[in-house]
């Protein structure tokens, strides 16, 4: 068997073009959606994912700020400029990069930001929100995931998705959305014992450990749709938490690092910064 490879890139393509058009028309409303995107230091992963997002807005006509600040800012720094941002009408989205330097609480930072402009869905209202099925942000990597396999056509209903890895970021949240559309949810993480044993019970099965080669082909069985969201540099090169060579080999489905998740997450983030926009004028 040999997997249909799922590639976000080119969904992520259809779904700007989509949301390009939606933005000329609130463009004619007078709704012109923004976001602003704050980075702390100088890590090269870092801005160049930043960069991505500032491209892809620009793109689709959408405004968007990018704040550089020095690695050594302090969090009363940070935390002051987020409440100007909080403060500031024209601006609907903000996202500040994470991981950031160990002088700033990630945490404190992330509640500092007002839900309503939440666009990564991190915020604890969001994230309440999103375990209690109301409407919200949702994280914009689950929120790719769950786009990813409708437009693949892949139903979730009853179907048991099995999780590696529990961050706040991608596990915890893609696991309760999928929840949602009434999967059945398993969620592994680093002290799961006999990790194989988990993984080849998957309908789906979603990668999210930040390891490279963690999952081969020998973990999954015939047939299982393979999500793989690593984002690992080795050797300078990006490459995911499966060997997809292997994986797929016996996966239905599968998706590619680079060219599979990433893209459909900075889909996502449009998408909510033109929710974000289109529910301050709804106000
Ligand atoms: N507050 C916050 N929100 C995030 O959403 C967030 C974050 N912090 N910190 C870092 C992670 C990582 N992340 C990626 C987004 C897109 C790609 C992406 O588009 N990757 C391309 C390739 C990019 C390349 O080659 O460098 C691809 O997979 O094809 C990757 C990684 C968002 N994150």
């Amino acid at each position: 068997m040999s997997a249909e490879v799922i590639y976000g890139k080119q969904l992520a393509e259809t779904i700007r073009q989509e949301m390009k058009e939606e933005v000329a028309q609130l463009s004619e409303q007078g709704i012109h959606p923004k976001l602003v995107v704050i980075i702390v230091g100088e890590d090269p992963a870092s801005q160049s994912y930043v960069k991505g997002k500032q491209r892809a807005s620009e793109k689709i006509g959408m405004n968007s700020d990018l704040l550089e600040l020095s690695a050594d800012t302090s969090e009363e720094k940070l935390l002051e400029i987020i409440k100007e941002l909080n403060e500031d009408k024209s601006v609907h989205g903000i996202l500040v990069q994470l991981p950031l330097p160990e002088q700033i609480d990630d945490q404190k930072v992330i509640e500092a930001i007002d839900p309503s402009k939440d666009v990564d869905g991190f915020h604890p209202s969001n994230v309440g929100r999103l375990m209690t099925g109301q409407e919200t942000f949702y994280p914009c990597t689950p929120y790719g995931i769950l786009v990813m396999l409708q437009r693949a056509d892949i139903s979730l209903e009853g179907k048991h998705v099995v999780i590696v890895g529990r961050s706040n970021l991608v596990g915890k949240p893609v696991g309760q959305l999928l929840l949602n559309e009434n999967a059945t949810v398993t969620h592994c993480h680093s002290r799961t014992k006999n990790l194989r044993e988990h993984t080849k019970q998957a309908d789906i099965l979603i990668v999210a450990a930040g390891k490279a080669g963690l999952i081969t082909g020998e973990d999954i069985s015939d047939g299982t749709v393979v999500i793989d969201v690593g984002v690992n540099r080795v050797d300078g090169k990006l490459t995911g938490d499966v060997d997809f060579e292997s994986a797929s080999e016996k996966a239905s489905h599968i998706t590619p690092v680079p060219k599979g998740v990433g893209p459909m997450t900075i889909t996502m983030l449009l998408h909510n910064t033109i929710k974000a926009a289109k529910w301050i004028h709804q106000k």
